[in-house]
Parts: structure tokens; C-alpha cells; sequence
């Protein structure tokens, strides 16, 4: 396949012979930063109405992968096509389709909760009793209701997460990209956003998250991709790329994992006790 062809139609239509292109299609992307090669020539297609869950080491590049793939970042070579629609060359059509939860995100943070959301609704063209009814439900469930007339630049970390997932759903997008969407969120609040998007999925809807916890990618997600080096070491359904073990097991087979302390930081073990 060329870096720059469009996603061939794939055979996951409706069974009347329809067939859609994948949600995501990423193709040859390629993205340096000076000395560093984070993203190295990365194609992965994410199949229209799976739980995709994307999992790599520090530094694998899945972060640069997402912000190419949303057009939040400007590859170097190769591009990325939502539902068909290439994010660069139609970026309207292509960004109307996602929401997007980018990691380390910048808001409007001199806006209250409340503000933010209703603003956010009106980018997107929502008429503003529509924007405000949206919002005022995201804050319900999101249990920010009391921090609606906060400001956000006053939110906590798990906060300012839960808002900027709120930004994400309040247009409701087809496809859900979402970086780490649970760290530094409390339990309860980690049980409210895992029945949101698996209700998101449940109706036809796509999400891709990136995280660090093989636990929570096992339990939620149907399909992943691990990635190291900027490069998709295995990809499908999950249980296709954990076979008989765990996924976890997996990753560390494929991405080299553990490191023999042997007699390094000697110096942390006390004698104590
Ligand atoms: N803006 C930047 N300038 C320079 N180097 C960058 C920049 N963004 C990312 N990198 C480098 O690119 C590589 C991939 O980073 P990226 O943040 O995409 O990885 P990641 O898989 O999301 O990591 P983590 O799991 O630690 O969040 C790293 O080596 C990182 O240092």
C-alpha cells in the first residue's frame, strides 16, 4: 500500500453489502523532532466501532502518534484519514467527526466549567440553549456540577481531566480519541468515564484511548495496537495480539521489559529492621 493512498473500503459494512472505511486510517506517518525520530512510518488501521486501545513505554510515540492522527500536529511524511477523510486536505469534514482529548491539554482555563462547555458547544455550532443543556448534563454525570462556576485553571488535575473529556463528548462526535483519559482520575470518577464510552461504543461510535494500564486496556477494549519506537510492533483484536497469555505478558515480550536490578541502587537497601 503507498504511505498516502486512501484507506481501501474494508469489509466490515452491514452485511447488505455496504462497506465503510475504517474509522481510522493512519498511513506512513513519519514525524521528527531534532534528533529524535518519534513516529517512524506508522500505518494502523482502527476499525469503525471498536474499543481500540493504543499501549507503548515512555516515549513510544503514542502521544505524537495521536496528535498527527487528529491534526493537532503536522506530520513530516504520510497522513491520517478519519472515516475517509484525510485530516489535512479536509480538515473541517475530517475534525467534525472526532473528539479529541489530547494529552496535557491547553483550555480556555480562565473560563468557568459551566463557560468552557458552553463555548466549546457554540465552536461546534450547537445552538446555545442546546450548548447550555449539554453542558449542564456533561457536569451532572461528570460530578462537576459544584465546579461549574469554578474556574478551570482552579481544577485539580483529575478535574481539569473529567472537563476536557466533557469538551471532547459535547458536539457528539463519531469517533472518540482520547489520551490517557483516566489518569489522575479517582475510582468513582473512572467508573462514570468507563460506562460513558463503553455506552459511546455500544451505540456505533468509536473510541481509541492510549494508556499505560494493560489492566484497564484488557477489560475495556477490543482491538489495540502496541507501539515502541514509533512503530506498531503488533496489532488486531485483542485476543488475537495476547494469544494464550495476558496482554501485559505480551508487551513485555515484545518491547523488552524487565531490568535485572543485579547490585544496582545498592545504596536504597537499608539495613534497617
Ligand atoms: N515537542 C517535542 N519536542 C521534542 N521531542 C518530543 C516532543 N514531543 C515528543 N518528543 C519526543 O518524541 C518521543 C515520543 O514522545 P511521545 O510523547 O509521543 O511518547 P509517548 O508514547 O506518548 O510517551 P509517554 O507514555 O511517556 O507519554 C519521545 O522521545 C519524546 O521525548
Amino acid at each position: 500500500m503507498s504511505t498516502d493512498s486512501p484507506p481501501s473500503v474494508h469489509p466490515q459494512g452491514n452485511g447488505r453489502g455496504a462497506v465503510s472505511p475504517p474509522a481510522l486510517a493512519l498511513r506512513g506517518l513519519v514525524k521528527q523532532f531534532d534528533d529524535t525520530l518519534a513516529v517512524a512510518g506508522l500505518s494502523l488501521d482502527v476499525p469503525t466501532g471498536s474499543f481500540f486501545g493504543l499501549v507503548g513505554p515512555n516515549g513510544a510515540g503514542k502521544t505524537t502518534t495521536l496528535s498527527l492522527t487528529t491534526g493537532l500536529l503536522r506530520p513530516d511524511a504520510g497522513t491520517a484519514f478519519v472515516l475517509g477523510h484525510d485530516v489535512w486536505s479536509d480538515p473541517v469534514t475530517a475534525k467534525r467527526l472526532l473528539g479529541v482529548l489530547p494529552d496535557g491539554l491547553a483550555l480556555f482555563d480562565r473560563l468557568t466549567g459551566a463557560q468552557l462547555l458552553e463555548y466549546i458547544g457554540r465552536l461546534h455550532r450547537l445552538d446555545r440553549e442546546l450548548a447550555r443543556q449539554r453542558a449542564a448534563e456533561l457536569l451532572d454525570v461528570l460530578d462537576l456540577t459544584d465546579a461549574g462556576d469554578t474556574l478551570v485553571v482552579d481544577y485539580s488535575a483529575g478535574m481539569t481531566k473529567k472537563i476536557g473529556l466533557a469538551c471532547a463528548l459535547i458536539h457528539a462526535p463519531r469517533i472518540l480519541v482520547l489520551d490517557e483519559p483516566f489518569e489522575s482520575v479517582d475510582p468513582v470518577s473512572a467508573t462514570t468515564i468507563r460506562s460513558i464510552l463503553q455506552s459511546f461504543a455500544a451505540s456505533g461510535g468509536t473510541v481509541v484511548l492510549s494508556s499505560h494500564v494493560m489492566a484497564l486496556v484488557e477489560q475495556m477494549c477490543d482491538h489495540v495496537a502496541i507501539i515502541a519506537g514509533g512503530q506498531v510492533l503488533a496489532t488486531g483484536a485483542l485476543d488475537h495480539v495476547r494469544g494464550d497469555g495476558s496482554l501485559e505478558e505480551r508487551f513485555v515480550d515484545l518491547v523488552g521489559g524487565h531490568r535485572d536490578l543485579g547490585n544496582g541502587l545498592a545504596w536504597l537497601r537499608t539495613s534497617q529492621g
